[in-house]
C-alpha cells in the first residue's frame, strides 16, 4: 500500500482536529441537525434518547440514504405517542419508506432492548454520556453481538450527538469505540489497506490524534455527496473546507 498516501491521511487528519470534526458534526452532518429539531419538537429528553437509540439500532441495509432516513424518522409526530415507545416505533418501522429490508429481524432487534430501555432513566443516560464505553458495552451485550459491529458504534455515535444537546456538554467519543463500517468507510478504505479496516482507522485514530468516530464524521457526509457538502463547507469554514477535499481527493 502507498504509505506516503497514508502519511498524508494521517497529517490532514491531525491537522483539522477533534474540533473541526465537532464543526462538521454540527453544522454540516443532516443526522445533527434533523435530531436536534426532533429534540426541540419533543421536548422530553428521556424519550427522545431513547427514540434516536432505536433507530440507530436499526439503521442498516436502508432503501434509501442515511441522511433521508433520519429526516424521515424525525419528521414522524413522535410527540404523540401515549402507549409504549417499542409497539409505535415497531409501527413505524414497519410503515417506513427508508428501511424496508429485514424488517423481521430489525423488529427482532427493537423487542431484545426492552429491558435496557425500561431501565434508562436521565440520571443513567447522564452515566452512559459520560461514559460511552461503557454504553457501547450495554449494547453489545444485550444484541449479543461484537462492540465493533457497525450498529453498535453508529448507536455509540448518535447516542454522542443525542447526549451532547440534552447535558449541553461537548465529550470527545472515546478512542476505544470504533469507527463505523458501512459502504462509504469500507470503499474508501480500501485506496489504503488490503487488510483489518478497523485495525487501519484505530492506528490512523491514535495517530492523528482524532478518536475513529469523529474521523467518520470528518469524512461520512463529504463522502456521501460531496457536490452538495462542499458550498456550505466552503461558506462555514475555508481551511475546513480544503483540508476535507483533500481527504476526498486523496483516493
Ligand atoms: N459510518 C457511518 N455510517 C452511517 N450510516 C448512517 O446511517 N449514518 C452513518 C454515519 O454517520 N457514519
Amino acid at each position: 500500500m502507498d504509505n506516503n498516501k497514508i502519511n498524508i491521511l494521517k497529517c490532514v487528519i491531525r491537522s483539522l482536529g477533534i474540533e473541526s470534526a465537532r464543526t462538521i458534526e454540527e453544522k454540516i452532518d443532516l443526522q445533527y441537525s434533523y435530531l436536534r429539531h426532533l429534540k426541540e419538537r419533543l421536548n422530553n429528553n428521556v424519550l427522545f434518547l431513547k427514540l434516536i437509540i432505536l433507530n440507530a439500532l436499526v439503521s442498516y441495509q436502508l432503501s434509501t440514504t442515511g441522511e433521508n432516513w433520519w429526516r424521515e424518522f424525525s419528521e414522524y409526530p413522535w410527540e404523540d405517542i401515549s402507549g409504549s415507545i417499542l409497539e409505535e416505533y415497531v409501527g413505524f418501522l414497519s410503515n417506513s419508506k427508508g428501511n424496508r429490508r429485514f424488517l423481521e429481524g430489525k423488529i427482532k432487534r427493537i423487542y431484545r432492548l426492552k429491558s435496557l430501555l425500561n431501565t434508562l432513566s436521565f440520571e443513567k443516560f447522564k452515566n452512559y454520556y459520560n461514559n460511552m464505553e461503557t454504553f457501547r458495552n450495554s449494547i453489545a451485550k444485550i444484541l449479543n453481538t461484537k462492540g465493533s459491529s457497525k450498529t453498535v458504534v453508529f448507536t455509540v455515535k448518535i447516542f454522542g450527538y443525542g447526549g451532547r444537546m440534552v447535558f449541553n456538554k461537548f465529550i470527545p467519543y472515546p478512542y476505544s469505540v470504533e469507527i463505523p463500517k458501512d459502504s462509504r468507510i469500507e470503499k474508501y478504505s480500501t485506496k489504503f489497506t488490503k487488510g483489518d479496516v478497523l485495525k487501519f482507522w484505530n492506528e490512523v485514530a491514535r495517530n492523528s490524534g482524532v478518536p475513529p468516530l469523529h474521523i467518520d464524521s470528518l469524512l461520512w457526509p463529504a463522502l456521501g455527496n460531496w457536490e452538495k457538502v462542499k458550498k456550505p463547507l466552503k461558506s462555514l469554514d475555508t481551511d475546513i473546507y480544503q483540508k476535507v477535499k483533500m481527504l476526498i481527493e486523496l483516493v
